[in-house]
């Protein structure tokens, strides 16, 4: 579903983000990328995206070539990914259901439809009696999963999620994690960088993801 064929990424001769990376993922896997601070998993994440462009290589997403594409066509692509990415903050005068609701409204789903949709998603990340709420009255823990249900309420494919846990604390990141292993459990097809030791060591403990080892932008660990 995913395809890395030799991915070069340099920003600039002395910022080199990916080296010559090969990787697969199947359809509905879990895999976390790990790897210490600048080691390109943020840089990977967004070539999925496209929102970065391999200097060298290529990018497939089912099995189209992203790196390639058109800009025009990346609205097509987006719609398939659930993107959780720092940058992409909630609307704070708006309320979480508002928030939730917008991606559907801008892909042209009638108001009714969205709210349907939204309080769906909102309920699957266990918000549901928030609704009504800003963002900035809810926990971090809680922003974090009204991400993860905007990123999802399009019913993508692939969930994307850089460092959902940072700046959380050890209970709030785990209802966060459980959010995102509910929709691999659905089938969904989960990449999630993170720092966090104890996940990673969690998975590794129960055998139940692949764990990718990025250092220096190359990958220097692949184990499920
Ligand atoms: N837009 C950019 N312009 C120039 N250099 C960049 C840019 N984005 C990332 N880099 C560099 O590319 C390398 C990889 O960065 P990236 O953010 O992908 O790493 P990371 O593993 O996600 O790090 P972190 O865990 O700190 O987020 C770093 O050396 C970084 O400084």
């Amino acid at each position: 579903m995913i395809e890395f064929r030799c991915v070069s990424k340099h920003y600039s001769a002395d910022a080199i983000a990916l080296r010559e990376v090969n990787l697969n993922v199947a359809r509905g896997e879990l895999v976390y990328l790990a790897g210490p601070s600048g080691a390109g998993k943020s840089t990977l994440l967004k070539m999925i995206a496209a929102m970065e462009r391999p200097t060298s290589g290529s990018v497939l997403v089912n099995d189209q070539d992203i790196g390639r594409m058109k800009n025009a066509s990346l609205p097509y692509l987006r719609r398939n990914l659930g993107l959780i990415f720092q940058q992409q903050r909630l609307l704070t005068d708006r309320s979480i259901l508002a928030n939730t609701m917008l991606p559907l409204l801008v892909t042209g789903a009638s108001k009714a439809e969205a709210e349907l949709r939204a309080r769906a998603a909102l309920e699957k990340v266990g918000l549901e009696g928030r609704a009504l709420a800003r963002p900035l009255e809810l926990s971090g823990g809680e922003q974090q999963r009204v991400a993860i249900a905007r990123a999802i309420v399009n019913r993508p494919q692939i969930i994307l999620a850089d460092e959902p846990t940072a700046n959380l604390d050890r209970a709030s990141a785990d209802k966060v994690l459980d959010a995102l292993r509910a929709f691999h459990s659905v089938g969904v097809t989960c990449l999630i960088a993170t720092h966090d030791e104890l996940v990673l060591y969690d998975a590794a403990r129960q055998g139940s993801a692949r764990v990718i080892r990025l250092d220096h932008g190359a990958v220097v660990g692949d184990a499920a």
